[in-house]
């Protein structure tokens, strides 16, 4: 079933704080940073989630990088890892992770993504997650489960899925989310978004606002972040990225990434 990605869908099961809500409750998100010359991606994409709602964000990083990071955050924390066991340590208490941006090629992040993989929580997997799979992808669906979403833009996508883009875009979102097992968000002009059981919803609202560097790791926070408030995986995967699009389109001209979290409270307060 083929559906226009439009607030009706999902305006109703959006997550809410109740009277009793605490911090804790309201979700935990984690976002793994790149080392200490590449730790904007993460901070775009914990701003993001901590906006959109989740009750708590930590930026999990690499030895070196907190230095770096501390002096840019306030509410966020940071915890520092030095091995992807105790990557999955930090990970195993939070509700949703996000790993891919700016995290680099080299195959520490393929084994901080598998330790992620053991964890309880649910995975946003993007950029350099995906492109590091471009020849063995199976070894990347080896660490997902149903719950977690893939966020490729289209040389992503060819790279983890060699040969489905010729087939148009829909049904190679439909097979990519089918052979991954996990929801896989085909980013661009009309995004696609694709349930590993079949559903696929197409983005009518994209914004060419938002072809600027940084704001797909403004998306993954997005996504990750309603993940943790324990929103279902394909349904916060779809209002993410309305209201990433609806925030670009409201910004218009000079839209920068770093302009997209600030941008979500009036989004979320027009849907509420
Ligand atoms: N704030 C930060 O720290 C930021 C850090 N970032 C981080 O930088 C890292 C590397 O990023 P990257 O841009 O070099 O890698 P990638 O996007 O794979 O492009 C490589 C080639 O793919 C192709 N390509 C095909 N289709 C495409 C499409 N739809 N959109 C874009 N490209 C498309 C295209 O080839 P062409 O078409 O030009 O031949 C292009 O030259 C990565 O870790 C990322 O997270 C960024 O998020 C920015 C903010
Ligand atoms: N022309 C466009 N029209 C609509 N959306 C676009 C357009 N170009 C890019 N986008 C959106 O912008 C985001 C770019 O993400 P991505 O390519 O991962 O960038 P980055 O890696 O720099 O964060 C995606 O959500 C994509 O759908």
């Amino acid at each position: 079933m083929t559906e226009s990605n439009t607030p009706a869908l999902w305006r109703n099961i959006l997550p809410w704080p109740g009277p009793d809500a605490h911090k804790h409750q309201r979700g935990r998100l984690g976002v793994v940073s790149g080392p200490a010359w590449n730790t904007g991606a993460a901070r775009l994409a914990a701003r993001a989630g901590l906006r959109i709602g989740a009750g708590l964000v930590r930026i999990l990083c690499p030895p070196g990088a907190a230095p770096v990071i501390a002096p840019t955050v306030t509410a966020i924390m940071i915890d520092e890892f030095l091995s992807p066991e105790a990557l999955g340590r930090l990970a195993d208490p939070l509700d949703a992770v996000v790993i891919g941006p700016a995290a680099g090629l080299e195959e520490e992040t393929g084994y901080n993504l598998a330790a992620l993989g053991r964890t309880g929580a649910a995975l946003v997997v993007d950029a350099d997650a995906l492109t590091l799979f471009k020849d063995r992808p199976k070894a990347l669906f080896a660490c997902l489960d149903r719950d977690d979403v893939l966020t490729p833009h289209e040389g992503e996508f060819d790279r983890v899925f060699p040969n489905l883009l010729k087939h148009g875009r829909e049904t190679a979102a439909w097979e990519a989310a089918r052979v991954a097992g996990a929801v896989v968000v085909l980013k661009g002009r009309e995004t696609i978004i694709a349930s590993p059981d079949g559903r696929l919803r197409i983005n009518p609202n994209g914004s060419p606002w938002l072809a600027t560097a940084g704001s797909g790791d403004v998306l993954a926070g997005m996504i990750a972040g309603l993940i943790a408030q324990r929103m279902d995986s394909f349904e916060a995967a779809s209002a993410a990225v309305w209201m990433h699009a609806d925030a670009a389109e409201r910004f218009g001209p000079g839209l920068i990434a770093e302009d997209l979290p600030e941008l979500l409270p009036a989004v979320l307060r027009d849907l509420k």
